[in-house]
């Protein structure tokens, strides 16, 4: 298994490290446009390979995708990232036109890639991803709700004061501040309704501080996360290197699915050695259902500055 990661900054490089942790890739390619800087990220991961106990060889490469020949996925977390006060929709002047360079570029070299995105605004570059390169729709995903439903499941293990490994829950919807639809009604402790332990006033809180988890540690850091978010994309790539038929909720190219169409947006889905095996779709409520539309409406206004 070949990955190729765009962007040796600080997500690329943590995903990078993260794949190379839990080995299972026999390569990884990572590529940047700043000079001689994804050989150096490569070359100090290389150099802890003997002491973490990886056997997976990480190259980089400044800009020359000639290098990232016959990957099997592709992540592309090449651009800008918000800084506190900002939303991630600021980011689409500059990340919309990286993200169809690149991933045109990686198509050129890897014709059988599968591509996840993670640039943002996420959703709206995945769904750019597919216009630019014309890929079958299982080909790209956009990562999000693997992401977010950890810093769900970290909130709720907080709330109920019990270790995360206890807890189950996921977030649909759009990868933003405001359209994120964290599940309350469906996340449980050991099988049991979180809303057993905890009141409905903490479950809101829980909700509200999940979907500004990403603002919430843009304030702090000064830029936005890397931990959380690499080791999500790894996860998701491993559920492809090795076949895993893994549910995660992510961003996909709906035709249909739960009544929307001809956009990208975060809903379960079953990632496998194709990519999107299958859309899962659950059943929601009325109230979940109408988040959904607002969510799903927030993001087609994004989509919409694509054009502009
Ligand atoms: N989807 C998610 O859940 C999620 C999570 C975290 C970050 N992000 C997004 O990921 C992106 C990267 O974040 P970061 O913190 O790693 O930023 P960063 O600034 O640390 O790294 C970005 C890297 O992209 C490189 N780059 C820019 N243009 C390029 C090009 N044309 N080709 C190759 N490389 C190029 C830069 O040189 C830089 O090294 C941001 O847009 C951020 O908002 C998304
Ligand atoms: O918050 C951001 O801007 C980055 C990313 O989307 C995140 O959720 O960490």
């Amino acid at each position: 298994m070949k990955v190729t990661v765009v962007g040796a900054g600080a997500v690329g490089a943590s995903c990078a490290e993260y794949i190379a942790m839990k080995n299972f890739a026999s390569e990884v390619v990572v590529v940047d446009i700043k000079e001689g800087f994804a050989e150096g990220k490569a070359m100090d991961l290389m150099q802890t390979a003997s002491l973490n106990g990886f056997d997976t060889k990480i190259t980089g490469s400044t800009n020359d995708y000639s290098k990232t020949a016959n990957s099997d996925v592709a992540v592309i977390t090449s651009g800008i990232p918000r800084k506190p006060g900002m939303t991630r929709e600021e980011l689409i002047g500059i990340n919309a036109g990286i993200v169809k360079d690149v991933a045109s570029k990686i198509i050129e070299h890897s014709p059988n890639v599968i591509i996840i995105v993670v640039s943002n605004p996420m959703d709206t570059m995945a769904y750019l991803a597919h216009k630019a390169t014309g890929l079958p729709k299982h080909r790209i995903i956009g990562m999000g709700g693997a992401l977010d439903s950890a810093r769900f499941k970290y909130r709720l293990a907080e709330a109920l004061d019990c270790p995360q490994s206890d807890i189950d829950g996921m977030v649909i919807g759009g990868h933003s501040d405001t359209g994120m639809i964290p599940l309350t009604r469906l996340a449980t402790r050991n099988s049991v309704p979180v809303s057993e332990f905890i009141s409905e006033d903490r479950l809101n809180t829980v909700l509200e501080d999940t979907k500004v988890g990403g603002a919430t540690l843009t304030k702090l850091l000064g830029t936005s996360a890397w931990y959380a978010p690499g080791a999500a994309v790894s996860s998701m790539v491993q559920a492809i290197a090795c076949d895993q038929k893994k549910m995660f909720p992510c961003s996909c190219l709906l035709d249909g699915e739960y009544g929307l169409s001809d956009i990208s947006i975060g809903v379960p889905a079953i990632i496998g050695k194709n990519g999107i095996e299958s859309i899962v779709e659950i059943e929601l409520n009325d109230a979940e259902k109408n988040k959904l539309t607002e969510s799903a409406d927030a993001v087609r206004k994004t989509n919409g500055l694509l054009e502009a």
